[in-house]
């Protein structure tokens, strides 16, 4: 079995995990836990979204999140930008990088962000070209690659030609989200194998929910293939608020121990992890999703 050696891991819990939240967590809570993340060794961290706070009231408060953490040197502090609009608000808040959120199913694409494929392509054109001129790394998403909520099965085909489009426009990396936690691993890498007939395997990251229990499976099976990039959530917060049903993110502490079994390199010191961990689930309220850290006594 031929793995990296080393894995950029991104931990994308401030923002997919608490988009999710029934409450709004506080915005000093959400500050503590992105700090930990980058004291953890975490080279990426998704600290917010400047999305509409109608349609995603829990990441309202991303600019004064991003105004609050102390920025530690060489961590990436990443924001979503759906369009133009958000595109600002993450400029003016300093995001190292920024994100477009495109979807392989046209029934998600209507519901996440209420347009079709085609018109988040175009909505994105703009944001992809101000990124640029600003010197901000733009990655791109695709949602839905092993299943949609309302479609059901999702063709590899589909997939690989919303990220080859992303791709093309200039994300500098794609992040195949199965957004459903439905995957499995040979599904897994047919679809990743479909992706890298027009992407590079090297600019190819994975997003796993863990809804049916296969994610860390799916990412090994990614790791053998090539994959060095994966997204993962601290405590295995959040979900999607427009995909009913899905679980959290794979838990980073889960995903660390893993690949630290391996012998892979991340950078990532796991007893901080865990304390993060802690700390965000007893915020909130909620046991942590991570195996790892409640075998290591969170509760
Ligand atoms: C894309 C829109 C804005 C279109 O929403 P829309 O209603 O079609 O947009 P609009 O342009 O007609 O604007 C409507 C209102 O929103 C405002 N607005 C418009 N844009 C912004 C903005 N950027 N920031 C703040 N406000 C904004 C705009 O100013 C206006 O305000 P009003 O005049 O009514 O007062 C909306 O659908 C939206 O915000 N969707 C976000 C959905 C979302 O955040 N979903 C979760 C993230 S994706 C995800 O979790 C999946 C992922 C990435 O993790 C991978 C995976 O697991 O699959």
């Amino acid at each position: 079995m031929k793995l990296p050696t080393f894995v950029r891991m991104v931990d994308v819990g401030p923002r997919d995990g608490l988009q999710n939240e029934k409450t709004i967590v506080p915005t000093a809570v959400k500050v503590e836990l992105v700090d930990r993340l980058a004291d953890a060794g975490l080279p990426v961290v998704e600290a917010g979204s400047f999305v509409s706070p109608k349609w995603v009231p829990q990441m309202g408060d991303s600019a004064d999140v991003f105004a609050g953490i102390a920025r530690k040197p060489g961590v990436r502090y990443a924001a979503l930008t759906p369009n133009l609009k958000g595109l600002e608000g993450a400029l003016a808040a300093r995001a190292d990088e920024v994100a477009v959120f495109g979807a392989a199913s046209e029934s998600f694409s209507r519901k996440n962000i209420n347009c079709s494929i085609a018109e988040s392509l175009e909505r994105f054109a703009p944001v992809m070209e101000q990124a640029k001129a600003a010197g901000v790394p733009v990655r791109g998403y695709v949602s839905c690659v092993l299943g949609c909520p309302y479609e059901g099965e999702i063709a590899p085909a589909a997939v690989a030609d919303v990220a080859a489009k992303l791709f093309a426009m200039g994300c500098y990396e794609i992040s195949l989200g199965d957004t459903i936690g439905t995957g499995t691993p040979a599904k897994a890498q047919a679809m990743i194998a479909a992706v890298a007939e027009k992407v590079p395997m090297d600019r190819i990251a994975v997003h796993f929910h863990d809804t049916y229990g296969q994610a860390l499976a799916n990412i090994l099976a990614a790791l053998e293939m090539g994959i060095a990039v994966v997204d993962s959530s601290v405590a295995g917060l959040g979900g999607c608020p427009y995909a009913k049903g899905a679980s959290g993110n794979v838990a980073s502490e889960d995903v660390l121990y893993m690949l630290n079994g391996l012998g892979i390199t991340t950078g990532v010191d796991l007893d901080k992890l865990v304390a993060a961990g802690a700390f965000i689930s007893e915020a909130i309220g909620r046991p942590t999703a991570s195996k790892v850290a409640r075998a290591r006594g969170c509760a």
